[in-house]
């Protein structure tokens, strides 16, 4: 047996020095009265969209209700089950009654643990529109997410050529040292991808204006720990495990936009260069952080590329779609990323997406979120390992692109997280820093390394 590990308590805004309190002061407020805004704003559209006699009263309960959620919030207001009745209320549900038997009473925004209240705010945003009729499939996030992807097309154009180009113009191997050059861009390309999301800025605009290749150099100081080349020895191990074929990769997507674009292509450099075989893209099953993928912002995404007159652009998205169809490329939709747990608990609660995972080659897990719930969103030291703060999650070889935008952190030097501290007093928080951060599990061992 190893030795036993202490878990620290979670992030908490009862921890009011934390990021967590402002998040629940302030910026949770906001993103419910920007979806008030937004469904106030475009309500003729929404009405012509989601036609019937019942729309324009069912929009008018959701956004009292997004009010009723705003107050629930500021106030301080116990957490309520949801009565929705779709798939996962019932499994939300437990999730309530076991925080509340844990702490003898309900979870409430500004005392339970930070992951919890955030996710259920998130959930409650679709409770409200999923309990309309015609209203049902609403996406009230939808206005942002698209104009972050239309206000990005120069960094998209930047991105999409220069993978057009080194496609075409050079021989890669799938082992090759080029290779290796090229997808250690694609993977920083995919990191630095995460610094657009829109829940960290309120809603705000937040796009990709800059080329993106130019600013990799610029960039790679920012990255605290960077174990990218592990990553292209995962994929390396996996082609000889499986007698020179090339792996299964899985990519827990985070947010649409820009940073789905990076996503995309790095997938299309690993389906390409015969790094992997397949890609399983996993996406939101609702509206999420504002900003999250969900199959719809996916196939939108695929769609408005198709329609533009750009010559890379447009050729990916047709190669996409036609991977979509040959199945060298598959969505697959499931409620655990939209769940209150971390992953160490998907074992026991999800044990089929686990043993899904379980089945591939090599998992990316993306963005901020996706860190919190693989270490738990707990209050590591920024010392301990980084397999140790996975707890038992080791379903196959992966790592995490993520940029820093909550207080919490691991797999650091002794002194690093100071050192850092000194130089930028937000260094958590800003998404201005970055980890590359790699669990490898022997698959005949099971056993894991990490750093
Ligand atoms: O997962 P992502 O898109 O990188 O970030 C989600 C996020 O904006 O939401 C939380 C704050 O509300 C933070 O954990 C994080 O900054
Ligand atoms: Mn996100």
């Amino acid at each position: 047996m190893g030795p036993v590990t202490v878990v620290p308590p979670p992030l908490s805004a009862k921890n009011v020095d934390s990021f967590a309190y402002p998040t629940m002061k302030d910026r949770i407020p906001v993103i419910i009265s920007r979806i008030v805004d937004n469904l106030t704003r475009n309500r003729d559209k929404i009405i012509k969209n989601y036609p019937g006699e019942d729309s324009l009263t069912e929009l008018k309960v959701i956004i009292g209700a997004m009010s009723q959620l705003r107050y629930e919030v500021m106030t301080n207001k116990p957490a309520a089950p949801l009565r929705d009745g779709r798939s996962d209320s019932f499994a939300w549900n437990t999730e309530l009654k076991k925080e509340t038997e844990k702490a003898g009473e309900e979870p409430k925004w500004f005392d339970s643990a930070w992951l919890w209240m955030e996710c259920y705010m998130y959930r409650r945003v679709c409770e409200s529109v999923f309990m309309s009729n015609y209203l049902k499939d609403l996406d009230v996030f939808e206005e942002q997410k698209q104009a972050a992807f239309t206000n990005s097309y120069k960094a998209i154009s930047s991105l999409t050529m220069y993978l057009m180009e080194i496609l075409s113009e050079q021989e890669l191997t799938p082992l090759g040292s080029m290779t290796k050059n090229y997808f250690l861009d694609f993977l920083q390309l995919s990191l630095w991808g995460n610094k657009c999301d829109l829940s960290i800025s309120a809603g705000n605009e937040n796009h990709q204006e800059h080329n993106p290749i130019e600013q990799l150099a610029k960039l790679k100081p920012f990255i605290l720990i960077d174990q990218a080349e592990d990553v292209f020895q995962i994929l390396c191990s996996a082609w000889e495990r499986l007698g020179g074929q090339p792996g299964q990769v899985d990519i827990v997507l985070d947010n649409a936009g820009f940073e789905l674009v990076t996503d995309l292509c790095l997938a299309e450099f690993l389906v390409s260069t015969g790094l992997a075989s397949k890609i399983c893209f996993h996406v939101k099953a609702m509206p999420w952080f504002v900003s999250d993928v969900t199959e719809r912002d996916f196939m939108w995404t695929l769609k408005q590329m198709s329609a533009m007159n750009h010559l890379a652009i447009s050729r990916f998205s047709q190669k996409w779609k036609s991977y979509l169809q040959d199945g060298k490329w598959s969505l697959r939709v499931s409620d655990y990323w939209t769940m209150p747990n971390d992953y160490n608990q998907m074992k026991e609660l999800f044990p089929n997406l686990y043993s899904d995972l379980s089945s591939t080659d090599f998992i990316l897990f993306k963005g901020d979120l996706n860190y919190r719930k693989l270490v738990g969103d707990l209050q590591w030291d920024p010392t301990t390992d980084f397999s140790v703060a996975l707890r038992d999650f080791k379903p196959a070889p992966l790592c995490v692109l993520r940029t820093l935008k909550s207080d919490v952190v691991v797999g650091l030097n002794p002194g690093q997280a100071e050192d850092v501290k000194k130089i930028d007093g937000n260094w958590m928080i800003n998404g201005e820093w970055a980890v590359i951060s790699v669990q490898s599990v022997d698959p005949s061992t099971s056993e894991s390394t990490a750093h």
